[in-house]
């Protein structure tokens, strides 16, 4: 939208202010996309909840300290025709394995040479890939240049094979003058992976889970915009502050902004700006909150209706939680709480910069809330858990060849514990909530749908969609693990495709205040219980290797996968062992254990009286 659409004034209320012309940088195009075009069931309550906000205006000043972003804290303690994996470069590689073993390929680096050679009317880059024999020459690390070529050589090689088999491959190469000798599909997945992880700074472990869930060409773009930081946005404060007056100022002073997008009526994208765009007068006093975009999501899901009790599981530094203190117009009660207490003090400063007055800030581990604010006894709560931050890489490289899967299976942990506490506090029977908000900024399957999944195994509750119009529709199944078919209502954000932070959110509504969920006629398989499943009709999702992800999530880990959370308190419990089924006797069998007892009494009392010796 160009800057002099932000002065058209809703409703007559139009506070004519001549707009100085923007900074001369050019205004570029809509920076976040638009929605994908999805036949999705709209959330009627979110429309009309940003309807509303920006309706409401309370111009007041506090000066308080800042905290602007969300990120995920561990410290405490696909449009793809609905198949992710139609383009998975791992997915031939098992046809390619059978390859006779070629001791050439067996182990150490490959190297790429390069021939250029008429094919198709065109220059096409011949692609030759011999072993190197050399180990002294093995032992060089490539410079980046070479390193970069050989990436993007593979890419290349490996997407035009995606769709052939080995055989057809093999013709396929000889039909160019390719050489059929050289490394199978695997070795080449293999250098891959390592190559990238030399050139971009991963760990193997992070680079594996990336290869396993995306297709060699979009793995790349995933991985280059993780090197890109993302837009800068803000988020109106409508409590005190309209987006097109607080947009007027700002260009005033010299910051290139545009509307976010047509998905949210608060936020604003910053293109550049010639203040320090979290020390503005404007900032202090509260008229916005620096937010990525991926961070309105959440809330904008969750939805929050005026005088509802809703509470923040985990809520410093404040973004959502001000956000859901907006869109309750200030009213009811925003529980905000944080677990640790050295982040409390941003999460207040916020509150209070925001002019929120209808929040009550505790510092409680998550687990035990359901104990503190009672069972069943709000309306909504968002849990935006700590997570492994793989989907914000951009903001934080350290994700990159820091997170391990101990690393990962730690936050499941924790996560399967936050996520049932949350589902414990809702009451099922609220007349306007019973919803709960579940979102990470990893992009990880067991921080996300194994999660959902397991909720939904352990509880009421039931998947809904999120009421948002774009995203990715979460995994029903991902390699050989099968989630419930409803977790396609979940929604994926990508820096690459949807350019915001990597993002998950899931919106469940709880059923019933039963501890236990009816038994379900259509069984998913959460992480600790996935069996192989028969999958000889499904060539596509038959690994012939674990998922990186979930390796050695089964008992490893203290038998941690087993642990279950009650009314806040934790007990871990290993699997029980079926009784067998107690035999009743019959009528029969007891009348004459009965006269058998009683004759053996008589037999007793009719020993001799008096005879002490005995
Ligand atoms: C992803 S961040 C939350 C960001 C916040 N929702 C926002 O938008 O500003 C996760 C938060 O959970 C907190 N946390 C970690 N473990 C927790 C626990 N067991 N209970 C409650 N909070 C926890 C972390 O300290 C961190 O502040």
């Amino acid at each position: 939208m160009a800057p002099s659409s932000l002065n058209k004034k809703k409703g007559g209320k139009t506070k004519t202010r001549s707009l100085p012309p923007p900074p001369k940088k050019k205004q570029k195009k809509e920076f976040i996309p638009e929605p994908e075009s999805e036949s999705e069931e709209e959330d009627s309550m979110i429309e009309e909840e940003s309807e509303s906000e920006e309706e409401d205006s309370i111009i007041e000043e506090e000066e308080v300290e800042t905290d602007g972003e969300s990120f995920s804290d561990m410290s405490s303690d696909v449009d793809d025709d609905d198949d992710p994996f139609h383009k998975d470069i791992l997915r031939e590689e098992h046809e390619q394995d059978k390859e006779k073993d070629d001791p050439e390929t067996k182990s150490g680096k490959l190297e790429v040479k390069k021939e250029k050679t008429e094919v198709e009317g065109g220059l096409e880059t011949k692609t030759d890939i011999k072993k190197e024999t050399n180990f002294e020459e093995e032992k060089l690390k490539p410079d980046l240049t070479n390193l970069q070529k050989r990436i993007k050589e593979i890419a290349r090689f490996l997407s035009k094979f995606k769709d052939l088999r080995q055989e057809e491959g093999q013709s396929w190469k000889k039909s160019k003058g390719l050489s059929t000798e050289g490394p199978s599909r695997k070795d080449l997945v293999a250098q891959l992976q390592l190559d990238l992880c030399a050139y971009y700074g991963y760990n193997e472990f992070l680079m594996g889970v990336l290869v396993e869930m995306f297709p060699v060409t979009e793995l790349l773009e995933l991985i280059e915009a993780y090197e890109k930081p993302r837009p800068i946005c803000i988020r109106t404060n409508t409590l005190k502050a309209r987006r097109r007056d607080l947009a007027d100022v700002l260009l005033n002073r010299g910051v290139n902004l545009d509307p976010l997008s047509k998905w949210s009526k608060v936020g604003l994208v910053v293109y550049d700006s010639q203040v320090p765009i979290g020390a503005t007068p404007e900032y202090m006093a509260g008229y916005y909150m620096l937010q990525s975009a991926s961070s309105f999501l959440p809330c904008m899901a969750l939805a929050p209706q005026e005088n509802e009790k809703v509470v923040d599981m985990a809520a410093a530094p404040g973004g959502k939680t001000t956000y859901l203190a907006a869109l309750m117009k200030n009213s009811g009660i925003v529980y905000a709480n944080e677990m640790k207490e050295s982040r409390l003090k941003s999460l207040t400063a916020n509150l209070q910069r925001m002019g929120v007055t209808n929040t009550i800030v505790s510092n409680y581990d998550g687990k035990g809330l359901p104990r503190v604010l009672g069972m069943n006894t709000v309306d909504r709560v968002l849990l935006d858990a700590p997570c492994s931050g793989t989907g914000v890489i951009s903001k934080d490289e350290s994700v990159k060849a820091s997170k391990s899967l101990e690393d990962i299976q730690n936050c499941v942990f924790l996560q399967k514990q936050l996520i049932l506490a949350a589902i414990d506090m809702v009451d099922a029977n609220s007349e306007t909530g019973g919803f709960i908000v579940y979102s990470t900024c990893s992009i990880m399957v067991p921080e996300n749908e194994a999660i959902i999944d397991y909720a939904l195994k352990k509880r009421d509750v039931q998947l809904v969609p999120c009421g948002l119009d774009f995203g990715r529709p979460g995994f029903t199944r991902f390699r050989e693990h099968r989630f419930h078919h409803s977790l396609d209502k979940t929604r994926r954000f990508y820096p690459h495709v949807h350019n915001m932070d990597g993002f998950f959110v899931a919106k469940l509504k709880k059923m019933s205040n039963m501890k236990q969920p009816p038994r379900s006629s259509e069984p998913s398989e959460t992480v600790e219980q996935a069996e192989p499943v028969d999958s000889s009709n499904d060539e596509k999702i038959q690994p012939e290797v674990k998922s990186q992800q979930f390796k050695d999530f089964s008992g490893s880990k203290k038998g941690k996968d087993t642990m279950q959370v009650n009314s806040g308190s934790t007990k871990t419990s290993k699997p029980k062992e079926r009784r067998p089924k107690r035999k009743y006797p019959s009528r029969e069998e007891l009348s004459q254990a009965r006269e058998e007892k009683r004759k053996a009494l008589r037999k007793k009392t009719s020993k001799p009286i008096g005879n002490v010796n005995e």
